[in-house]
């Protein structure tokens, strides 16, 4: 049996706005295994984003029970989350967070164990660039890079340390659409290859077609709701019902 990832149970979220505590996510029940590649699709203002955010724990459930890696993330404080986050997950954003005066490779070394080698350091790195195809461009400064380049550089700062969950907001949505396709799939060769578990936003159905689970969100202020099962085995259309509709 595959071991669990990702447990939402009874999970909220509300936003303090102008109206009053909007809720934004309401789940009753989904889970992700070990190893699921799970692309979040919905209309914008639907909370994929911030559902992203519980999971890596940016964000405090309101309630309900979030389970990640076998830790209990919906009961630990700020501290604990931010811990949980350095070592738990990998993240990837649209638009990279390269540090502008350090090369890509620097880039890299910052988010690094202190405590390892220098030259296992230096072996795990060029490893991994060459793995992205960006073994002569390391020691460049982010600018002097295409933006598909930045983001394979980004790849690697979020997936060095082989955290069991990668998630990943938009990675692709300010590239070209070969750029981006070779991206979705650079991340989920490497996902796939380190057993990680990724959970990506993309407003590009050509592009969540490349994942076996989809999860579908409601449109504005409807909440997701009803049930999921992640299948890592078939490639099912998943759709969540969301405030009553077809699942
Ligand atoms: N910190 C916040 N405070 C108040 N409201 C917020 C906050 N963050 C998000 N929201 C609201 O929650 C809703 C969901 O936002 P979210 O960014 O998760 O949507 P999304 O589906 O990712 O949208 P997009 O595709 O446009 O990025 C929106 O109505 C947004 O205005």
């Amino acid at each position: 049996m595959m071991e669990e990832m990702i447990r939402v149970e009874g999970v909220r979220k509300a936003f303090s706005q102008q109206q009053g505590r909007l809720p934004i996510i309401e789940i009753d029940q989904w889970s992700a295994r070990k190893g699921d590649a799970i692309a979040l699709l919905g209309p914008s203002g639907s909370g994929k984003s911030t559902f992203l955010h519980l999971l890596g724990g940016v964000l405090p459930v309101d309630g309900g029970l979030l389970e990640i890696a076998g830790q209990q993330v919906s009961g630990m404080k700020e501290s604990e989350r931010d811990a949980f986050r350095a070592q738990t997950v990998g993240y990837v954003f649209q638009d990279f967070y390269l540090i502008p005066s350090l090369t890509v490779k620097e880039n890299v070394e910052l988010v690094m164990p202190r405590s390892m080698s220098k030259p296992l350091r230096a072996r795990l790195i060029g490893e991994w660039f060459e793995r992205v195809g960006l073994q002569d461009r390391m020691n460049q400064l982010p600018a002097k890079l295409s933006r598909g380049q930045q983001q394979r550089a980004a790849i690697v700062r979020a997936m060095i340390h082989c955290p069991p969950l990668v998630l990943a907001d938009e990675p692709t949505g300010s590239l070209d659409w070969e750029t981006a396709s070779s991206i979705m799939k650079l991340l989920l060769d490497v996902s796939r290859e380190n057993g990680s578990t990724l959970v990506t936003v993309t407003h590009d159905l050509h592009l969540a077609e490349l994942f076996p689970t989809k999860l579908q969100f409601a449109s504005l202020n409807q909440l997701l709701k009803g049930r999921a099962e992640s299948s890592s085995d078939k490639r099912a259309m998943q759709e969540t019902a969301a405030g009553g509709v077809s699942s």
